[in-house]
């Protein structure tokens, strides 16, 4: 589903990948971790097309779409949950959603806004309140809804559990499986949280300075503390 080889990307002239290769295959859900400022967001915009690779090929469904635009890479379908989520806190939660379905352009993409409302019960409680509104939580829940009214068949989330409470942390996960297993829409995450990425994704991807450092089963890394010690710096 999604491949990379030998990506080279950076800010300006300042490198931040260094020829990472990886591959996700169809309906995979993987974990991309590491610590702090390895490149793990820089690699997910990458994939967006927002930051271009200066060197090496991004696939998706074996088509090459390195140099698609970010608005073809979203027709292409990849959709992109970013740190912070960023939905549009004066527009309403039913706008939010209208928004990207328009912006997607998808067939039947109204029909998938009233689905979101259904599958997702705060979602059509709160329609008409403002996005700012809702709570951390509620935030994330409709920043998943917006990604799916574009039909992707890659879903890119950055640190989707970052500033949610934690008894509403397990639903989020919860969620994020779904999507994966009754979807079978393709899953990269990257997380700080270890549990919580281990709560999702059996896989996982370890960045260090810019490279992939390891791929590992985070069961296995979440129960070897020293390991943890050496890859995230915890
Ligand atoms: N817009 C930018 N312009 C210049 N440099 C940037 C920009 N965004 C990030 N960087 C730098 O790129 C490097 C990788 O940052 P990135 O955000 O990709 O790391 P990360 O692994 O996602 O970290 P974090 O977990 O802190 O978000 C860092 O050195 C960071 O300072």
């Amino acid at each position: 589903m999604l491949q990379l080889h030998d990506v080279s990307a950076g800010y300006g002239p300042t490198p931040v990948l260094h020829g990472i290769s990886l591959e996700v295959g169809p309906g995979e859900l993987v974990a991309l971790l590491g610590r702090n400022g390895v490149g793990k967001t820089t690699l997910l915009r990458t994939i967006t097309g927002e930051i271009p690779a200066s060197r090496g090929e991004v696939r998706l469904a074996e088509k090459p779409i390195t140099k698609m635009k970010p608005h073809e890479r979203a027709r292409a379908g990849i959709a992109y949950v970013p740190q912070g989520r960023q939905i549009f806190s004066d527009l309403s939660v039913l706008d939010n959603l209208r928004v990207a379905g328009y912006a997607a352009q998808k067939p039947g993409w109204q029909s998938i806004v009233d689905e979101m409302l259904e599958q997702f019960p705060i979602l059509a409680e709160k329609r008409t309140l403002t996005g700012g509104s809702l709570s951390g939580g509620q935030q994330q829940i409709l920043a998943l809804a917006r990604a799916l009214v574009t039909a992707p068949d890659l879903l890119l989330l950055d640190e989707p559990s970052e500033g949610i409470q934690p008894s509403i942390v397990q639903q989020i996960a919860h969620e994020i499986k779904d999507i994966n297993q009754r979807r079978n829409i393709t899953v990269v995450i990257v997380e700080q949280n270890l549990e919580f990425a281990a709560s999702v994704a059996d896989t996982a991807y370890v960045m260090d300075k810019g490279r992939i450092a390891q791929k590992l089963k985070t069961d296995h890394l979440l129960s070897d503390v020293s390991l943890q010690h050496e890859l995230l710096g915890v």
